[in-house]
């Protein structure tokens, strides 16, 4: 069985390169992009296992006068019906623009050259290009021919072309370039390509400068020398091939000695390509004075495929040079190329592949978030100056947006990843950017999924696991804390003397937080005293929840700008220790981020966000109820009490109007009220939740809408007293023509004052709680009578009409 030599060289004859003395390439640098040639529908589509239809070069074709290619080898024509009809449906069809040049192949013999002839009757442009191969072993093999025969075959069908040429000119007003190929010219001598080039060119006549020149295309056909024998054979040419100014070089050169192989990763049977050595043999080969380049996009073509041109362009590109070829909307090229090809395009593929921009290590993660940061800086004190927005990040040689891609893929997670990815997908997706020991602290939890799991985290997991963890996110993230309201207010310090060294405050203020939080789905008035908002919290937290924490660290910036500006604010919280120092040094901590459009309400709930994971699961004390209400208790204690009871938060002119009523009922009784007698007294003053049968009292109604449809008409049964009748009234509202009915059986007239509600409850347990205040005027009574009225329902409509029932009852309505 056939296996490796151990010594090849009995097998393999080593690549003699030419010996070129003071070789100029080296040290010269790109300044200009090359005349481009795509011969992706020629050597492209003759190295397919099913070349392409009819149809399929079409679509390639228009592809490729978008991305804005000048000169297009569109076929073969000889080679098939399908390239010949292709061909003349493109002028057929007027499909080429006058700044194009078509180009078409043909080999040295007349009745290919006749048949290429014939399909390109009637275009404006044409290059017609002519190959036959010149090398010894080809000489020698395939043609059986001397180094003389080999320039006759050249010359002899370059003067057919030269002929055939001037008719189509003047029959057709074509205009013509000639393109020769001395096939296999990188294992040609380099002496004999010059030769058989200037015959050829001695034979053609008519190179000029300009247009006219004629084009010598220099193919490495089968690539069997390093890229750098490659630049100096293409220096020799171009310095000893005579007129150079009436030449064009032309590079076309292969990857057989360097392409990556791997297998498709969706089908996993089709082998796919990337870019290889052609790129560095045609970068080098351009320094070595070449004009032209011939090549493939994403480097289809025979064997290991031409020259990729997108890399090329897209290399000079990134140098600051116009490569003059257009690939902004880069994934839709890839899906017409490999969609006609039928060969998918490499994940690693130079620009192209869909992982090229894509980081899974920690450290190139953390210098391309750097990088970016650091950029926005330095763009926009360069757009301040009116200078350009240089790119320089990190492992990126190019910004993705230029190619129509997204930052998305930047960075992806996995067990490689660090803490300075994690924290780039944070900010990209929720525009959150973690201080630096947070960063560490959201790391351990996304390695733990990582590691886990064993996979790619993605954004969708690292954003959940982020909300989940902060309780950020509406409420199916929220925490056992939640803030529902709060109010910070400033007093003066009772002693500035004793105030901590907490930067927070002015040192002659305190602040005071009185708020109403969510406790495990139970609202609760609690208010604590600080130095600061923060403080403030962290004291309420403590004397009514026993919850003892403090600040460690601090950190804020807005999101968005203008009117939707918000804060963001970031809170580390630590167990309160015997002493400052023991505090400091605590080795567990919690995180918490809070947004808000107000920065002390940011702060806050970041408080909460991180007081939550404090908490855990442990209980916490359950609200005092034997705390008593007396003369000297304030209206709002009143009020926060039927908040923590009854979770009812009483518009303020009615908190007015219950503290009364209280200061009535602890009168009476001895000055003092328990807090259950206090929420007893509230249910059956306002008949809150009371099944007891009232004066008023709704059975039934409907509501429709009347003449235009800004009315309703309200049409129920209202029990009065006990005895139901059925009443009717108008109205611009439910509730006023709800009056309206109820106008039918008073005398005197009753009108709503104030009205609010809000939402008790949550999911399926949702209701609406109404707050109606209600106005009765009688005739002979001089001065308005008030009251109000709570309703609840979970529907709102029913819910306010039961509390202007309710208020209704709590007045000296008379009966008509
Ligand atoms: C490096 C390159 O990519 S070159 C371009 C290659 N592309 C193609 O070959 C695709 C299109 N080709 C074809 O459709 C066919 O080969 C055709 C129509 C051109 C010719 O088909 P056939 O006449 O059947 O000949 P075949 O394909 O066997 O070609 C080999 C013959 O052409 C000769 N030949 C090969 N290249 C050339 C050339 N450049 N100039 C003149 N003759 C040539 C060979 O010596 C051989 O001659 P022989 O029959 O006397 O031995
Ligand atoms: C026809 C020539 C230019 C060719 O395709 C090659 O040598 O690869």
């Amino acid at each position: 069985m056939p296996c490796m030599l151990l010594n090849p060289h009995i097998k393999y004859k080593p690549y003699t390169p030419l010996k070129l003395e003071n070789r100029a390439w080296p040290t010269k640098t790109f300044t200009k992009a090359p005349i481009w040639l795509s011969t992706d529908l020629r050597d492209g589509n003759q190295a397919l296992a099913n070349p392409m239809t009819v149809e399929q070069k079409n679509i390639f074709y228009d592809t490729l006068v978008k991305c804005g290619f000048k000169e297009i080898e569109v076929a073969y024509p000889a080679a098939s019906d399908t390239d010949f009809s292709f061909v003349r449906g493109l002028v057929e069809g007027g499909k080429v623009p006058d700044d194009v040049w078509i180009q078409v192949l043909t080999p040295a013999r007349e009745d290919l050259i006749r048949r290429t002839f014939e399909a390109i009757a009637g275009f404006k442009h044409v290059i017609i290009h002519m190959y036959n191969a010149t090398s010894p072993t080809f000489r020698n093999v395939v043609f059986h021919n001397t180094k003389e025969q080999t320039i006759d075959l050249a010359v002899k069908h370059t003067k057919i072309i030269r002929q055939l040429s001037n008719e189509y000119a003047a029959k057709y007003g074509t205009r013509f370039k000639y393109e020769y190929s001395p096939e296999t010219f990188s294992q040609t001598e380099v002496e004999f390509s010059v030769e058989i080039c200037n015959a050829v060119k001695a034979t053609w006549g008519k190179a000029g400068t300009g247009d006219e020149r004629i084009i010598f295309n220099l193919p490495a056909t089968v690539e069997v020398g390093p890229p750098n024998h490659y630049a100096d054979q293409i220096e020799y040419f171009c310095s000893h091939i005579t007129e150079r100014e009436k030449v064009v070089v032309s590079l076309h050169p292969h990857n057989d000695r360097g392409k990556s192989f791997a297998l498709d990763p969706y089908s996993l049977l089709i082998h796919v390509h990337s870019s290889g050595t052609g790129i560095a043999a045609t970068e080098l080969a351009f320094l070595g004075g070449a004009d032209r380049v011939e090549g493939c996009l994403f480097g289809n073509g025979e064997r290991t495929g031409n020259v990729d041109i997108v890399n090329l362009a897209l290399n000079l590109y990134t140098q600051g040079i116009p490569p003059n070829l257009d690939f902004s909307d880069l994934q839709s090229i890839i899906d017409i190329v490999t969609s006609c090809n039928d060969l998918p395009v490499h994940p690693r593929h130079p620009y192209a592949g869909e992982l090229v921009f894509t980081a899974f290590s920690g450290s190139h993660q953390d210098a391309i978030k750097k990088g970016f940061e650091a950029q926005s800086v330095r763009h926009a004190q360069a757009a301040a100056k009116g200078e350009p927005l240089m790119w320089d990040v990190p492992y990126m040689p190019i910004d993705p947006a230029d190619l129509g891609c997204s930052y998305e893929a930047v960075i992806r997670v996995n067990s490689q990843s660090g803490k300075g990815g994690i924290a780039y997908i944070v900010k990209q997706h929720l525009q959150l950017d973690m201080p630096r020991k947070m960063q560490i602290s959201f790391y351990q939890i996304i390695q733990g999924i990582s590691d886990r799991e064993a996979r790619e985290v993605t954004v969708e997991d690292i954003t959940t696991a982020f909300r989940t963890k902060y309780y950020l996110g509406g409420p199916k993230y929220e925490g056992r804390l939640v803030l529902k309201s709060f109010r910070i207010t400033t007093e003066p310090s009772p002693d500035p003397i004793s105030q901590t060294n907490d930067d927070e405050d002015a040192p002659d203020e305190r602040r005071r937080f009185d708020g109403t939080i969510s406790v495990d789905g139970v609202l609760r008035v609690i208010r604590g005293d600080g130095n600061g908002p923060l403080s403030a919290l962290l004291d309420a937290l403590r004397t009514y929840l026993e919850i003892d924490l403090t600040l460690r660290e601090y950190s804020e910036h807005t999101i968005g700008e203008g009117q939707n500006a918000k804060a963001a604010s970031y809170i580390e919280l630590v167990a309160s220790g015997p002493d400052v120092k023991e505090t400091r040094k605590a080795t567990q901590s919690w995180w918490g981020v809070g947004i808000d459009s107000d920065i002390a309400g940011s702060g806050l709930r970041a408080i909460l966000s991180a007081a939550n994971s404090a908490i855990g699961d442990r209980p916490l004390p359950e609200l005092k109820l034997d705390v008593g209400f007396n003369v000297a208790s304030g209206q709002a204690d009143v009020a926060d009490a039927i908040v923590n009871s009854l979770n009812l938060q009483l518009p303020r002119r009615f908190q007015a109007s219950f503290f009364e009523v209280v200061q009535r009922a602890t009168a009476n009784s001895g000055g003092k009220i328990l807090f259950e007698d206090l929420t007893a007294l509230f249910q059956t003053t306002y008949g809150y939740e009371i099944a007891d049968e009232w004066h008023f009292a709704l059975r039934s109604f409907k509501l429709e809408p009347i003449g235009d449809g800004s009315h309703r008409l309200f049409s129920g049964e209202l029990a009065v007293d006990g005895q139901v009748q059925s009443v009717s009234g108008e109205g611009n509202g439910p509730l006023s023509s709800a009056l309206a009915a109820l106008h039918t059986l008073i005398t005197g007239t009753l009108s709503i004052r104030e009205y609010a509600e809000h939402s008790v409850g949550e999911g399926t347990e949702v209701k609406a709680v109404s707050f109606v205040e209600l106005l009765y005027e009688k005739e002979g009574q001089k001065q308005k009578e008030a009251a109000w009225g709570v309703g609840s329902d979970t529907n709102i409509t029913t819910s306010g009409l039961k509390a202007v029932l309710r208020a209704a009852n709590r007045l000296s309505v008379v009966g008509k």
